[in-house]
């Protein structure tokens, strides 16, 4: 039997600027800040992200810090670590525990001269489904939906939840009036409604091409979303309101039809691997999203969601956003997101850093 290989880890703090501000009902930020992951063995090197950003359930950036410094202060065994954390329940710093656990795999499934996908499953896909991620209602315009359609996206991603629902719903209709066949409509309120505005804005968003809409409520209780999900013509999802305890949910009791899941704020890859296929074995569907994080986080979270295999779109088209990147993102045609067949998350750091 060969031992385990040694891995010192290091860390580089990135700020990456977007192209303009990201914006939602439960705040924005203008640039992403984090730390890229890299894990060193026998000349080979995997790549990790750790972006935190609470309002999406991860840790604070002070406390993800803190525990990468502690992970980075000395070498670490290859396999013992990479068991310790499927074995670990979730822990407070769920982003930096992520990044960890993709610069191990990526560093594991190189030295193996495997992809991430096939390493999490030999059936994974090589090709994942994915959405536009189009920003504010308030900022998008019949252009951008025909710039969608022509780049081959079927769905496409709108915050809501940033003015009133008379607003938006109006808005909503006049952009339904011009939306390229075929291509359908996916909210975001992240958390904006009361009951009240919830079940006025899903009655009338019956008539209109919405594929899905995330966190209808700023307070979500479960009764109530079961009520909206009764009414809605399409699936309600759930996102940072269940990413602290996504692996304790009981599928069969769940108020709505769909659960969206970051690998950043679930805690890491294999976590998040085998919630998906809990809730996707009891018929719930599951859409992995990113944290509008760098290449480096971006490439094991598309692995991830090529391991899943979820047949909807996954919220991996969000590259566009970041001004810079620490390497080139995935390619995305027609609206999937392609996989190579080379070893690892696919993540090569740009060299001129
Ligand atoms: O789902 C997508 O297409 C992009 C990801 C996304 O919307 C997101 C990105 C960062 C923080 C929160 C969210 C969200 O889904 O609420
Ligand atoms: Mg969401």
């Amino acid at each position: 039997m060969t031992a385990s290989p040694r891995v010192e880890l290091g860390l580089v703090p990135y700020r990456l600027a977007l192209t303009r501000p990201w914006a939602s009902a439960r705040g924005g930020f203008p640039a992403r800040c984090g730390w890229l992951v890299i894990a060193e063995s026998q000349g080979l090197r995997g790549y990790g992200d750790c972006a935190p950003l609470p309002a999406a359930g991860t840790e604070s950036p002070e406390m993800a810090e803190r525990r990468l410094g502690a992970l980075a202060a000395g070498a670490l065994d290859l396999d013992e670590t990479l068991a310790a954390l499927a074995r670990a329940p979730r822990s407070p710093t769920p982003a930096a525990d992520f990044a960890l656990e993709c610069a191990l795999c990526d560093l594991a499934s190189r030295l193996a001269d495997t992809s991430l996908r096939r390493r999490l499953t030999a059936s994974a896909r090589d090709r994942v489904p994915v959405n536009a991620a189009l920003g504010p209602l308030s900022e998008t315009h019949p252009g951008d939906l025909a710039r969608a359609a022509r780049a081959g996206f079927r769905v496409v991603k709108l915050k809501v939840g940033m003015t009133t629902p008379q607003l938006e719903l109006q808005r909503l209709r006049d952009l339904a009036a011009t939306l390229p066949p075929g291509l359908r409509l996916r909210l975001d309120a992240n958390g904006a409604w009361d009951p009240a505005a919830a079940r006025q804005v899903i009655s009338a968003l019956a008539d209109l091409p919405v594929e899905s809409l995330e966190e209808p409520l700023q307070e979500p209780d479960w009764p109530t979303l079961a009520a909206l999900q009764s009414i809605a013509p399409f699936s309600l999802a759930l996102d940072e309101s269940v990413a602290a305890h996504a692996d304790t949910l009981d599928p069969a009791r769940l108020p709505v039809r769909r659960i969206i899941l970051k690998p950043a704020a679930i805690g890491g890859l294999h976590r998040t691997l085998s919630i998906a296929r809990r809730l996707q074995t009891a018929g719930i569907e599951v859409v992995i999203t990113s944290l509008v994080e760098s290449a480096a986080g971006l490439w094991p979270t598309a692995q991830l969601a090529a391991a899943i295999g979820s047949p909807i779109p996954q919220g991996l088209a969000t590259a566009d956003w970041l001004r810079d990147d620490l390497g080139a993102p995935p390619r995305i045609q027609d609206g999937y997101l392609h996989l190579p067949d080379s070893a690892g998350s696919g993540f090569a750091l740009s060299d001129e850093r």
